[in-house]
């Protein structure tokens, strides 16, 4: 199912049970460690509680043991009592210190649980459209950020902070039933409203760091990310634009957190009536004591076990580092749970999806491609860049698809993948919906446009085309798309590292890259792709070459469909077929000069047919001929 496009817009961290959430996912990481942490919470509060109470008796027992000696029984009494408290206030920073070094690794594995749920978020759907919009990316964002921060890092840990400070509420309400049983609850409720304001304000504060100033901070790190990368380092430096990126930087790091900042200065009042009730309680509850104490109702040894007990409830409203750290935990977990419901994703991952199957023996089988009435918009775009497509092409066919900048040839190429799903009609490869079928998807092998270069070895960047899988005979293909002499020419052949930024590595030029690329398609066409996509990859390549390159392809494309897009039309007359679009009645859809109407098939055939027709197809080829006649015949 596609994911509507406004679907997490409304996310606000909405997730109920945002603690549970984040106790599952503890669970899922580290189910050992985290049953280790529980008693180890247990035992702190325990030793506190224990600490409380004998301390009472130990007070209470000491004017007998001054007045019967040193050697009497009472004097025995209070020795173990003394020894009781002691042990109690040892042994709660030992198992405090224990359980840090437990929680050390146990944090380490909560980590990687949370950024396996971030990288299943970022991959598992096969739709791009949560990520090319910027609502969505700036959720996924927000959640890779969140693992690089401390606040985030401590209150992972912080969980258990946060158990045994409420165990030791617990202790401390039991201590207090003793002197009277409705001061326990009673101050239990002042803290809790307390609590609850302070997590409610918290909570808003650290939901508003999320998807209030996600954009702002992703756009801070943008800029932030072209004054040290080493992308933009060419531009930054010929046109002095280090400082206008700085400023950039400052002022969008400055105009975002300044909104985390007055709403925090707002919320901050609603915390202030359940601190005055808080106040109230607690000098009510000295009073009664003092007056208990006074009238001989309440022991020495009593009236100290008690007062710690009273300020022993101050753990149900604690409001620490290690709770705020774990407030901002929570949140950032609750946000990446609400974001995955939106992209129909469980809370937690399933297994790992499943890589392209190994190289498929034999020839390869060509799929048939369909466009049924095909339309599709950019979210945010006010019209269709296509609109009631229709394109069929036959299995084993090589289709040229031409037209101007921006009427959508790319996006054509983007529904083929299944990388969007369209908005009416019907896209099918082999009569399958590349958009929600892997079968379907794994027929098709694109060289984009702007195709990825992993600084990997050559090896690797060709076997990502069958899912990085070893590919028996690399050389045949590597001789298919004219990458071996390339290959060749490198310090250590298929080893080398594609980019001069690792040591023994190398860059390529951009034709090279292209043969590259050209390599990576035919290794998905091996693992079992009937359709090749060339998607413009010739941009780098002066028109010789590309048209050595096109036709060396039709060549190949025995067993294939071979889709080529081109603005050369003089490279891609050779194909069986050449669809043009553009908007019907004029313009050209959405295209520089364009009209108003999506795109569709303007005209369809042979070269010799359109040359014939003298059509749009006619009127460009004949342009272009007449500049490169005019150049000399070099483009
Ligand atoms: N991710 C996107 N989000 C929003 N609009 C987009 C996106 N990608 C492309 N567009 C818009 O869709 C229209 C078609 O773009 P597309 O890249 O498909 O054109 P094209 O025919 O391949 O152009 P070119 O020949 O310049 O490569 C353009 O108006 C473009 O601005």
């Amino acid at each position: 199912m596609p994911v509507p496009f406004s679907a997490w817009r409304s996310v606000r961290c909405a997730a109920r049970n945002r603690y549970l959430l984040h106790l599952r996912l503890w669970w899922h990481a580290a189910p050992g460690l985290a049953i280790v942490c529980v008693a180890l919470a247990v035992v702190r509060a325990g030793a506190i509680t224990v600490a409380m109470v004998a301390s009472g008796h130990l007070v209470a027992s000491i004017d007998e043991a001054v007045r019967a000696g040193v050697d009497s029984a009472a004097a025995l009494g209070s020795w173990r009592w003394l020894m009781l408290t002691v042990a109690a206030f040892v042994a709660a920073p030992v198992a405090g210190a224990v359980s840090r070094g437990v929680e050390e690794v146990a944090s380490a594995r909560y980590l990687a649980a949370y950024y396996d749920l971030v990288v299943d978020t970022g991959v598992r759907p096969h739709s791009v459209t949560h990520l090319e919009d910027p609502a969505g990316a700036q959720q996924l964002g927000s959640a890779v950020e969140a693992s690089r921060d401390w606040l985030f890092l401590r209150g992972i840990g912080g969980t258990w902070d946060a158990l045994s400070n409420k165990l030791n509420g617990v202790g401390a309400l039991v201590v207090v039933a003793t002197w009277r049983w409705w001061a326990g609850p009673v101050l239990l409720v002042g803290w809790l409203l307390l609590s609850r304001a302070v997590a409610h304000w918290r909570s808003v504060v650290f939901d508003d760091m999320i998807t209030e100033t996600g954009l702002g901070r992703r756009r801070a790190s943008y800029l932030q990310g072209l004054l040290v990368g080493r992308a933009a380092a060419k531009e930054v430096r010929l046109y002095g634009l280090g400082g206008w990126l700085l400023d950039g930087f400052v002022n969008a790091w400055q105009e975002t957190m300044a909104v985390v900042s007055r709403r925090r200065l707002r919320g901050v009042g609603s915390t202030l009536p359940p601190l005055a009730v808080l106040l109230v309680l607690n000098a009510a509850a000295f009073a009664v004591l003092t007056a208990d104490t006074a009238a001989g109702r309440v022991s020495t040894g009593m009236l100290v076990t008690v007062v710690q007990g009273i300020l022993g409830l101050s753990a149900f409203g604690r409001q620490d580092d290690g709770e705020t750290s774990l407030g901002r935990t929570v949140s950032c977990v609750a946000a990446l749970a609400s974001f995955r419901t939106a992209l129909g994703l469980p809370f937690l991952p399933g297994p790992p999806q499943a890589t392209l199957a190994p190289a498929a023996a034999g020839t390869p089988t060509a799929s048939k491609v369909e466009l049924r009435d095909v339309t599709f918009g950019y979210p945010g775009g006010d019209r269709p860049v296509v609109e009631r497509l229709r394109l069929t092409i036959p299995a084993g066919q090589s289709v040229a698809v031409v037209g101007v900048n921006g009427v959508g040839k790319s996006t054509i190429v983007k529904l083929l993948c299944g990388l969007w799903p369209p908005q009416a009609g019907e896209v099918r490869i082999d009569g399958l919906d590349p958009a929600v079928d892997a079968a379907a998807r794994h027929r098709v092998s694109v060289i984009f446009q702007e195709f990825l270069r992993f600084g990997l070895p050559a090896r690797a960047n060709v076997e990502a085309g069958a899912g990085w899988c070893r590919i028996g005979d690399l050389d045949r293909i590597a001789t298919d798309a004219g990458t071996d002499h390339i290959v060749a020419g490198l310090e250590y052949g298929w080893e080398t590292i594609l980019s001069a930024e690792f040591t023994g590595g190398t860059d390529l030029s951009g034709g090279q890259w292209q043969r590259i690329a050209l390599a990576r398609a035919l290794a998905a066409v091996r693992a079992g792709a009937g359709v090749l996509v060339l998607d413009e990859p010739t941009a780098a390549l002066d028109v010789r070459a590309e048209v050595a390159l096109f036709e060396s392809l039709l060549r190949l494309r025995e067993g294939l469909t071979t889709i080529l897009i081109s603005h050369r039309l003089s490279s891609v007359r050779h194909a069986d077929r050449i669809v043009v679009l553009g908007a019907v009645g004029g313009g050209v859809a959405g295209g520089v000069g364009g009209g108003v109407a999506g795109a569709r098939v303007i005209e369809d055939g042979t070269h010799t047919e359109l040359l014939a027709a003298g059509g749009e197809y006619a009127r460009m080829f004949r342009l272009q001929a007449s500049r490169f006649a005019a150049a000399g015949g070099v483009a």
